[in-house]
């Protein structure tokens, strides 16, 4: 997960720059491009700068995964921009043939005045084999009734909605196929570009060929659609954090607003560092004094404290190109306003899709890794696991380690049959969703969360791990032996709070803290970013150090789990006092039995939402406690009637 967090942004350049940023990178073996500076090097080139040239486009369609977008007649030189139209057509030409020695196709995205003349900016893409695509995972959230099935409907099966949800019954769900690797928890729909940025959806008989979409297509967008689900937390987590996606798509419904589930839904993608890009649906039939309600709010909530956004309605195709070249690294918002039924804006929207440049750098010369977020069991084949792989390359019939098992050991697999999108593909790289046959092993000894690595990563589990967590919103205190579900990468287990670096924690509050697995090792890399959540309680964090040494024995920490404490418990009482005294279980459910709970809206506090529409998000629980019993706030009167000291609730689950 690390992997796809931890990426520096992916930004249109000009070609000086561009090749530069590329011959930093090894600067041994980087030949010297500084004849290739200046913006006059694409009009004339000679035979020993054409070379150059061919060589950084090389290196940053590696570096894009496969496609690039820079600018002409802009020069690192620091000459003044632009070029006369002979210069300019000349450049394009040299810029063309440059793509076609490398297999690539090279379109306009747009053309701008410079202070001496025309500048462009290109999309340089490569034709790739039938087998290969570049992927890009976008989470799709929002509340009920957004149009998210609907956009989806329309976006990938090219038919405008009648407002009475057509397009969503499009949307046929394949929720048993291993190649799909998901399960009905969470659907997948597919969006494919060609090389020159035309969709190539075509429903046949209503129905879309998947492998056919992936043959034509040199980028796939993969929609995680989490509709359907946002009620449940665990299952929206476990879609933002296990099925890795590169960015969020918030999708707002015009007339009803910032309702239910949106605010988590951001706050969820922010915490999780995943950009976000909204999408306000059903445009045609909002009253305009509404639709402008609802983009001041949301613009309101992008710039608070709490998401530090800079929001950007995108309504011309430059607004688009501005938008995605910036999206990672400028903290753009973008904001679309579209409509499903009369098809405005969706144009834009599409072509932005289309230049959304991946997160995850890998490179294939590292050691595989691939995270585990479902299993199957499929006649014929066998078992069958899906997944992320985070790095490296993974080939028909290599040998990983897979694990960690309960005891937290490894098990060499060969790989019998890959897939990709239900395509059944020679090797599957960093970056990339798959889905594995394996060999001799039976599904009931996988679990989600477990990976498959290179042995030459030696794996290893770990009990226990130091994290830096935020507490986002806790209604009383966390302290020691807290116990609550960690989610990271396509891990979701529940840990132990062992010891803190603060006595106790609430919202707001920034601690070290070391955590202990409850039921098994797990395989986790300092740097992961992961979300600890109970019920109502959340917090966010990175993993920064794993505990190689503790280990299933070591239970000497292990004492009754402590659920929650009032507020005015802890603080009515000395330093003096004992932890056992201080703290008491009030209630006998244990967190992995908890029935999902949304998240609380981190930015309730800064921004005072009402719900327009007064219609009830059926995600909401409207604030039931985990028990089913309708959440009080917490008052004077609620904290001090703690209930009395229950016995400890069982910490496993047979
Ligand atoms: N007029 C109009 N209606 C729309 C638009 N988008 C969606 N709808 C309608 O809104 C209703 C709800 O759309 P859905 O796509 O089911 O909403 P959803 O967010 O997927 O809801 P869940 O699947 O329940 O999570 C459907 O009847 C759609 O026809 C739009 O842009 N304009």
């Amino acid at each position: 997960m690390s992997a796809v967090l931890d990426q520096t942004p992916n930004k249109a350049e000009t070609a000086a720059t561009l090749f530069a940023s590329a011959a930093e990178i090894s600067p041994k073996n980087a030949p010297d491009f500084t004849s290739i500076r200046s913006k006059m090097a694409l009009v004339s080139p000679t035979e020993e700068q054409f070379d150059l040239l061919q060589k950084k486009l090389t290196q940053r369609l590696e570096e894009g995964r496969g496609e690039t977008i820079f600018d002409i007649g802009v020069g690192e030189d620091g000459g003044e921009s632009g070029f006369k139209p002979d210069e300019y057509d000349a450049a394009v030409a040299t810029l063309q043939s440059l793509a076609a020695t490398l297999e690539s196709d090279c379109v306009i995205l747009r053309q701008r005045k410079g202070e001496e003349g025309m500048t462009g900016q290109y999309l340089v893409r490569r034709r790739v084999d039938q087998q290969d695509f570049l992927e890009i995972r976008v989470a799709v959230v929002g509340n009920v009734d957004a149009g998210k099935s609907t956009l989806l409907g329309v976006l990938t099966h090219g038919e405008l909605d009648n407002g009475r949800g057509t397009a969503r019954q499009k949307l046929f769900r394949h929720k048993h196929e291993m190649e799909s690797g998901r399960t009905s928890s969470v659907g997948n729909d597919i969006l494919g570009f060609d090389s020159v940025g035309n969709v190539v959806n075509k429903p046949e008989h209503g129905s879309l060929d998947w492998v056919k979409i992936c043959e034509r297509s040199a980028k796939v967008i993969t929609f995680i659609d989490l509709a359907g689900h946002e009620r449940y937390l665990k299952t929206t987590v476990f879609g933002m954090t296990g099925h890795a996606p590169d960015f969020g798509m918030l999708m707002v419904g015009a007339n009803a607003g910032i309702v239910g589930m949106t605010k988590e839904h951001l706050g969820l993608a922010l915490a999780l560092s995943v950009p976000v890009f909204v999408v306000v649906t059903k445009i045609d039939m909002c009253p305009p004094n509404v639709l402008q309600d609802t983009l001041r709010l949301l613009v309101r909530i992008l710039k608070s404290p709490g998401c530090r956004k800079v929001p950007v309605m995108v309504k011309t195709p430059d607004d688009v190109i501005v938008s995605a070249t910036n999206f990672v690294s400028e903290r753009l918002c973008p904001i679309f306003q579209v409509s499903n039924v009369s098809g405005e804006n969706l144009d834009l929207l599409k072509m932005f899709l289309n230049l959304l440049t991946t997160r995850t750098y890998s490179r294939d010369d590292e050691p595989a890794e691939f995270q585990i977020d479902d299993t199957y069991s499929v006649p014929g084949v066998g078992t069958v696991v899906s997944g992320t792989a985070l790095k490296g390359v993974i080939r028909l019939n290599d040998t990983l380690m897979l694990g960690p098992d309960p005891l937290g050991h490894f098990t060499a697999i060969a790989v019998k049959s890959i897939h990709r999108k239900r395509m059944a593909v020679r090797e599957v790289r960093g970056g990339q969703t798959a889905s594995f046959a394996l060999k001799k092993i039976k599904r009931s000894q996988i679990r989600k969360g477990m990976v498959m690595v290179s042995p030459a990563l030696n794996p290893q589990a770990c009990w226990e791990f130091e994290g830096e967590i935020l507490v986002l919103h806790h209604p009383t205190t966390i302290s020691s032996r807290y116990q609550a579900m960690v989610h990271c990468g396509s891990i979701r287990q529940t840990a132990s709070i062992l010891t803190m670096s603060e006595e106790c924690l609430r919202t707001g509050d920034k601690a070290l803290v070391h955590f202990r697995f409850i039921k098994h090792p797990e395989y986790l890399k300092a740097g992961q970013r992961m979300v600890f959540r109970e019920g109502r309680t959340k917090a966010v964090g990175n993993v920064l150090r794993l505990i190689p040494s503790a280990g299933p024995a070591n239970q000497t920490n292990r004492s009754k789990p402590n659920k929650m404490m009032s507020r005015q418990s802890t603080q009515g009482q000395g330093q003096g006092q004992s932890q056992n005294q201080n703290q008491q279980p009030t209630d006998q459910t244990t967190p992995d039995e908890a029935p999902d709970t949304p998240l609380e809206p981190s930015l309730d506090k800064r921004e005072n939402m009402g719900q327009r529409s007064g219609k009830k998000s059926r995600g909401r629980r409207g604030g039931r406690g985990r028990n089913g019993g309708a959440a009080k706030p917490l008052t004077e009167q609620n904290s001090v009637a703690a209930p009395p000291p229950r016995p400890a609730p069982a910490v496993t689950k047979a």
